[in-house]
């Protein structure tokens, strides 16, 4: 089984600490993980540290069998893909280019038929396919932020890292592309780790939310466990109530502590 188990992690920037003790245990296959928490609580750090960008400095990553921490990059890019925060790609490349790159990223160069198949598919499953010819440099921020999304899916890692992937969407596209997400994942029986932070979308869209605060894990369960937690509204600053829609989706109202 290609479990993820993140082991007391501890990760920064030079002398700077940023994570602590960091543990996220036995993250199955097809399971959609929420990682929510304010500004600077670590989250991207946590994502370039599973993706090899920083090196960690103490703890472990293991992916199954692979120690992500020591794997060689060919190896972790076959395994695992991410889509930072700043994504964005200015060449004077078509879209269909950009993810047909992606996909050959994590394996040999040689393009084949059912390469271009697969770039064709993601495409139109995330309701891309009309800006296949389209420059990448010409997108809006929601159709580029939708194509980076789209570079991560075609590669059918194990493991998807989602920093923000809905920050420049509209309200539709929100909608459709963590269903699109969703049910692609589900599919392939890919893991998922999302940085949300519209709290109503994570707990509508994941199976598991993993809430960080000052680079510390501080709650990791089902939606409806951690964000009916008071270290929601401590680590937030806001007062919040828990309530569930008629359409039994859980529905977070927050306003600003008095
Ligand atoms: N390259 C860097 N060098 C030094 N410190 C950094 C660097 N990148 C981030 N930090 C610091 O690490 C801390 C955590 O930042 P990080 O980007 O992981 O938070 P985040 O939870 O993703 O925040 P946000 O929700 O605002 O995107 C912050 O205090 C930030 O200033």
């Amino acid at each position: 089984m290609n479990n993820l188990n993140i082991t007391d992690l501890g990760a920064g920037y030079g002398k700077v600490t940023i994570l602590k003790g960091i543990t996220v245990s036995n993250v199955k296959p097809g399971e959609f993980v929420g990682l929510i928490g304010p500004n600077a609580s670590g989250k991207s750090t946590l994502f370039k540290s599973i993706a090899g960008i920083i090196r960690p400095g103490t703890g472990t990553i293991s992916l199954g069998d692979i120690d992500l921490v020591t794997a060689g990059r060919a190896q972790r890019s076959r395994r695992v893909a991410y889509m930072p925060q700043a994504y964005g790609c200015n060449a004077a490349l078509s879209v269909f280019e950009c993810i047909l790159l992606a996909l050959k990223q994590a394996n040999r160069w040689r393009v084949s038929s059912d390469d271009l198949d697969r770039v064709a598919d993601i495409l139109a499953e995330l309701e891309l396919s009309h800006l296949a010819d389209k420059g990448i440099a010409l997108l809006s921020g929601g159709q580029a932020q939708m194509v980076a999304v789209a570079q991560t899916l075609v590669r059918q890692p194990d493991l998807v890292l989602l920093d923000e992937p809905t920050s420049a969407l509209d309200l539709h596209h929100q909608l459709s592309i963590l269903a699109t997400v969703r049910r692609v994942m589900k599919k392939r029986g890919m893991i998922v780790i999302a940085a949300l932070h519209d709290l109503n979308l994570a707990a509508q869209f994941c199976d598991r939310l993993v809430l960080l605060g000052s680079g510390a894990v501080l709650a990791d369960g089902p939606p409806g466990k951690v964000l009916a937690l008071s270290s929601i509204e401590e680590t937030y600053r806001v007062k919040t109530t828990l309530e569930q829609t008629r359409r039994n989706t859980l529905y977070v109202d927050a306003r600003l502590s008095a």
